[in-house]
């Protein structure tokens, strides 16, 4: 039987903080608690001054969940701010400096959610193998810290080699990937978070060979952190895709999203609803379970393009579970054709520039 995300909480709830002695749950250290089937994923957020007494914890966590009964992986990471590091400055009047180029790399699309776990990088990975059916040179920067989802929906678990002072990205149905999870494995006691993040992902857009590419696809964490910040502001992007499912909640989120891409002067190149409707996978039948439309709606008011909707559909999920995503798993199948069109639109989007 599956472990659950009660117990996971439980657990959790009878292991104390080293320094207040209050429990990690009444704490409120635990972020992105991921339960799936025996894969359990969380992030403990500690203040920086814990750091260093929270890495036994961390350890502690991982040994206690690793023994419950139904699991069989468990990854616990933990992240905390750097003393003195200073927040991002997103005031008016401040003077960046001048965004860097990447090398050999023509467009850079940033694929942004306000909420997390609305699909942004099942989408991130399915746009990108669709944009290379295109005929398009595409890369796949996975720079979610919380949950580094691409290893495992692209199937690849190989490492990062590095030549010429470069790390060379691994090669995954006909696209680059690279990662936050490859770097993270090597040092993953504690992950800083703010500038040190964000220091990570300027190394992973200039210290791996990416050349040449048309497209370089960023599946970025959900919100509006450091890391968006620091992208937006230190690299020439294209554009943003936003992310979002129809619900209300959802929609908040995306316009939270979507008002830091205005601010931070980024042009959004679209918005993609995901998990419009249901397709029964028995029948076929498309239901509107989730009110779909919420999207395409919010798109207008905001005077963004609607790039497409896509279905909650079971070969989904499973497709990218097993590392084959549906672009390339199923490609003549519905879900496939949506992201055909979507890839289509952005391609003249960026023709059009
Ligand atoms: N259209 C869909 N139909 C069915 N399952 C989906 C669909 N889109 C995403 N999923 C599933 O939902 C889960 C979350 O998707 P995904 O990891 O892409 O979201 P995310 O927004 O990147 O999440 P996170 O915030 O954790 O990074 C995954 O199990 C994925 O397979």
């Amino acid at each position: 039987m599956s472990v659950t995300t009660a117990e996971i909480k439980a657990l959790l709830a009878g292991i104390n903080h080293p320094r207040t002695g209050q429990d990690l749950i009444a704490e409120d250290v635990v972020r992105a608690l991921k339960v799936d089937g025996g894969h359990v994923q969380l992030v403990l957020d500690v203040l920086a001054q814990d750091a260093q007494a929270m890495l036994p914890v961390r350890d502690q966590v991982e040994a206690a969940i690793a023994a419950l009964d139904g699991v069989e992986n468990v990854s616990v990471l933990l992240t905390a701010e750097r003393k003195g590091d200073a927040p991002p400055d997103l005031s008016a009047g401040r003077t960046p400096p001048p965004p860097e180029q990447v090398d050999g790399v023509k467009h850079i699309i940033a694929v942004g959610s306000g909420k997390g776990g609305v699909g942004k990088s099942t989408v991130s990975a399915n746009l990108a193998l669709a944009l290379a059916d295109l005929g398009l040179k595409v890369g796949i920067l996975d720079a979610d810290i919380y949950g580094p989802s691409q290893p495992k929906l692209m199937g690849s678990n190989g490492r990062p080699v590095a030549m010429n002072e470069r790390l060379i990205p691994i090669a995954a149905h006909g696209v680059k990937v690279m990662s936050v999870g490859f770097l993270m494995e090597e040092n993953r006691a504690l992950v800083w978070r703010g500038p040190i993040l964000a220091g990570a992902l300027q190394q992973m857009l200039h210290d791996v060979a990416w050349a040449p590419l048309d497209v370089l696809i960023v599946d970025l964490p959900p919100g509006t952190g450091d890391v968006q910040i620091t992208l937006t502001q230190k690299t020439p992007i294209t554009g943003a895709v936003i992310v979002t499912t129809p619900q209300d909640v959802a929609l908040i989120d995306a316009r939270r999203a979507i008002d830091m891409f205005h601010q931070t002067e980024t042009p959004v190149l679209g918005l993609v609803e995901n998990m419009s409707t249901h397709i029964c996978t028995s029948c076929g039948n498309e239901d509107d379970v989730f009110g779909h439309g919420g999207g395409e709606a919010e798109a207008k008011v905001q005077g963004i393009p609607f790039l497409g909707a896509l279905p909650l559909t079971r070969v989904l999920r499973e497709t990218s579970d097993s590392g084959t995503p549906i672009v390339r798993a199923m490609p003549d199948g519905p879900e496939a054709l949506r992201f055909a069109e979507i890839a289509q639109k952005l391609k003249d989007q960026l023709a059009a520039l």
